[in-house]
């Protein structure tokens, strides 16, 4: 039985079709913390929506494992809520319907329907969007969409929460706005988070640790840094923070001196 909240465990993974297969991932293993936020970096290709998914159990390992609280992750559940990149909102339903949706599905049996309404707006008032309820996602811009996705996500009250590039599709000052959002909310709920990225600064800011990917096919993790910053962290103050500058620059390092970026041909 494994210690840690989250054990991922010797996975590689292996895609096959027809007689080419492709190792996209070889021996991955990390033991992640309660209430730790990680962050994968790695560059375009190398496998992290893949190990992202073998934890959500959307996709299966070709060996290895993933144990959630020292169960066999081996499907999808609401235990691990996913949020993409691409806003997934559903385009027929109101902002609230889409929360409300979730909640329904997971504590349909454990909660009044009162408490499932209260609850649903408690979390679209913790992303700042319980005003936008009525709304469709076709009224409310990206930044907004992609706000009520972690509204979903968290309603769910989720063992892990994994982030597949959140802030990717926004502008900077929407991304920046929403990291800080989503940072305070770690920090009041204690999520544990998985979260993919490409940028080094949002893995700097919102990580406690970054785990780097080496560069695919048969990518295995190069490197673990520690993010040993205080919370809450300020985004202005830490510019200046030499343990911040230090973080960034291993990660650059790793980015773009040890593991370069290689167009396949
Ligand atoms: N279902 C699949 N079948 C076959 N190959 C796949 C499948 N899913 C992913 N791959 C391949 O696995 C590799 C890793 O893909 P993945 O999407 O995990 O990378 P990534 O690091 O998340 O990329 P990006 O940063 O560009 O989103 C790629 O070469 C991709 O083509």
């Amino acid at each position: 039985m494994p210690k840690a909240y989250l054990s991922i465990q010797q996975v590689d993974k292996t895609f096959t079709r027809g007689s080419a297969s492709t190792n996209v991932l070889k021996n991955i293993s990390l033991d992640v913390d309660k209430g730790e936020y990680i962050s994968i970096i790695g560059h375009s290709g190398c496998g992290k929506s893949t190990l992202l998914n073998i934890v959500a159990g959307l996709t299966d390992a070709t060996t290895g494992v993933v144990f959630l609280e020292g169960e066999v992750v081996d499907q999808p559940g609401p235990d691990r809520a996913v949020v993409f990149q691409n806003h997934s909102l559903l385009p027929w339903l109101t902002v609230y319907e889409n929360v409300s949706l979730a909640v329904d599905k997971v504590f349909r049996k454990t909660r009044s329907k009162a408490e499932r309404h209260e609850w649903t707006m408690r979390n679209l008032e913790l992303v700042h969007m319980g005003h936008a309820k009525d709304k469709r996602p076709a009224e409310i811009s990206g930044g907004m969409k992609q706000r009520v996705g972690i509204a979903r996500a968290l309603a769910m009250e989720p063992k892990v929460l994994l982030l597949d590039e959140p802030f990717g599709a926004l502008d900077a000052l929407t991304r920046a706005h929403l990291q800080d959002q989503v940072m305070q909310i770690q920090q009041t709920l204690g999520n544990t988070v998985l979260m993919i990225t490409h940028d080094v600064d949002e893995a700097v800011l919102l990580s406690d640790r970054i785990v780097m990917l080496t560069n695919g096919p048969s990518a295995r993790i190069g490197e673990i840094l520690d993010v040993p910053i205080a919370r809450p962290r300020r985004r202005l103050e830490l510019a200046t923070d030499p343990t911040y500058i230090r973080c960034r620059t291993a990660v650059l390092k790793f980015l773009y001196e040890r593991n370069r970026f290689v167009e396949a041909a």
